[in-house]
């Protein structure tokens, strides 16, 4: 995929605790991307199990709540030991553009099937540990973000490479905790490598949105974070695709509301989906196995729990880290 541009990205909290800022986003004018097929027919009587491991989500945000048009195969409802996931997992099947072999796909919708998690409450360590757990190494994200800059247009996509964190202290942000002690680098929050194939409820006060602007900042959102990190703890890629919905409130143009951020993700649904298809497209091709599997990710976790002497380790510890990604199928068998 080419882009072009330069800049930061933000991530804005209800109390103003959380921004992100991206160094470098690529905006990418909906022109590069080819048109893909995405009429897939949904399957009657969708299973509540799926046998095979599922390596590549999506995760959909606000005016994104499903992917309409692609096969469902299995709905999965999971519980992990950090709660429920905000909706249940949809395992869809996208074929490969090369050999036509149907890929699994999970989805999974960040704020609820109805949007009824605020950005706050969204359980991101359940949406994590549910995804790893199915055998999920890559995530794709998408957000409906505003516009730090004149030159990122309403309904323009942004791919970040960077972030600034004002979620933290204020969301469960971490699995790493109660005797299971890790460290992971965040260097690099995103996942290089996709990037070439492609809390609070209220918005900013213009000072702040003022401020974001002078450190660089390139587009802000209430989401990325903790999702990015709880991936980068799983040892999952992760990629946010960003589409600015508005110009916050710095602008001369009229300050951000819902609506009319609804309206742009509404209005230019088809092409997130379009987009979405172009990045499953592009992971599904043999070329890009090692990525899918996030095979430079291994490893991440390495020292989780070893640096906790056996005398410190917690009572709620999991035996090992791998095993405190299980999940119980609500309904349904884990297959
Ligand atoms: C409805 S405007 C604010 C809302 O939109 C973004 O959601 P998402 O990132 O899940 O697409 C933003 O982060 C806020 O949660
Ligand atoms: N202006 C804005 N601030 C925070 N999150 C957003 N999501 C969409 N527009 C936003």
């Amino acid at each position: 995929m080419t882009s072009s541009g330069v800049g930061q990205y933000l991530i804005n909290s209800n109390f103003m605790h959380e921004i992100a800022s991206l160094r470098t986003v690529k905006t990418v004018p909906l022109t590069f991307y080819r048109t893909v097929f995405l009429g897939y027919r949904k399957m009657a009587g969708v299973a509540d199990s799926y046998a095979d491991p599922v390596r590549i989500a999506v995760i959909g945000g606000t005016g994104l709540q499903s992917l309409p048009r692609f096969t469902y195969a299995a709905t999965l409802n999971v519980s992990t030991p950090w709660g429920q996931p905000s909706s249940p997992i949809s395992i869809l099947h996208h074929p490969s553009p090369t050999s036509g072999k149907p890929i699994p796909i999970a989805f999974l919708s960040r704020h609820g099937l109805h949007h009824e998690f605020a950005p706050h409450e969204v359980p991101a360590r359940a949406n994590i540990a549910a995804l790893r757990s199915i055998g999920v190494r890559t995530i794709i994200a998408f957000s409906a973000v505003g516009s730090l800059q004149e030159e990122i247009k309403p309904r323009d996509f942004v791919v970040p490479d960077q972030i600034i964190d004002r979620t933290k202290g204020v969301r469960p942000f971490t699995f790493f905790e109660k005797g299971m002690v890790g460290h992971v680098g965040f260097g690099d929050p995103f996942d290089e490598g996709l990037a070439k194939v492609v809390r609070g409820p209220q918005f900013s006060t213009r000072a702040e949105s003022n401020l974001y602007r002078s450190w660089g900042g390139s587009v802000i959102n209430m989401s990325a974070l903790p999702e990015a990190k709880l991936a980068r703890e799983a040892e999952i890629g992760y990629q946010m695709i960003c589409m600015a919905t508005d110009y916050d409130c710095w602008h001369t143009s009229e300050d951000v509301n819902v609506e009319m951020v609804m309206g742009h993700m509404k209005a230019n649904s088809e092409n997130a989906r379009r987009f979405i298809g172009a990045v499953l497209d592009e992971l599904s091709k043999e070329e890009h196995g090692d990525l899918v599997l996030a095979k430079h990710l291994d490893g991440q976790t390495k020292f989780a729990g070893s640096i906790t002497a056996k005398a410190g380790r917690g009572r709620r510890r999991p035996r090992s880290w791998a095993g405190s990604f299980r999940v119980t199928l609500i309904d349904g068998r884990i297959a």
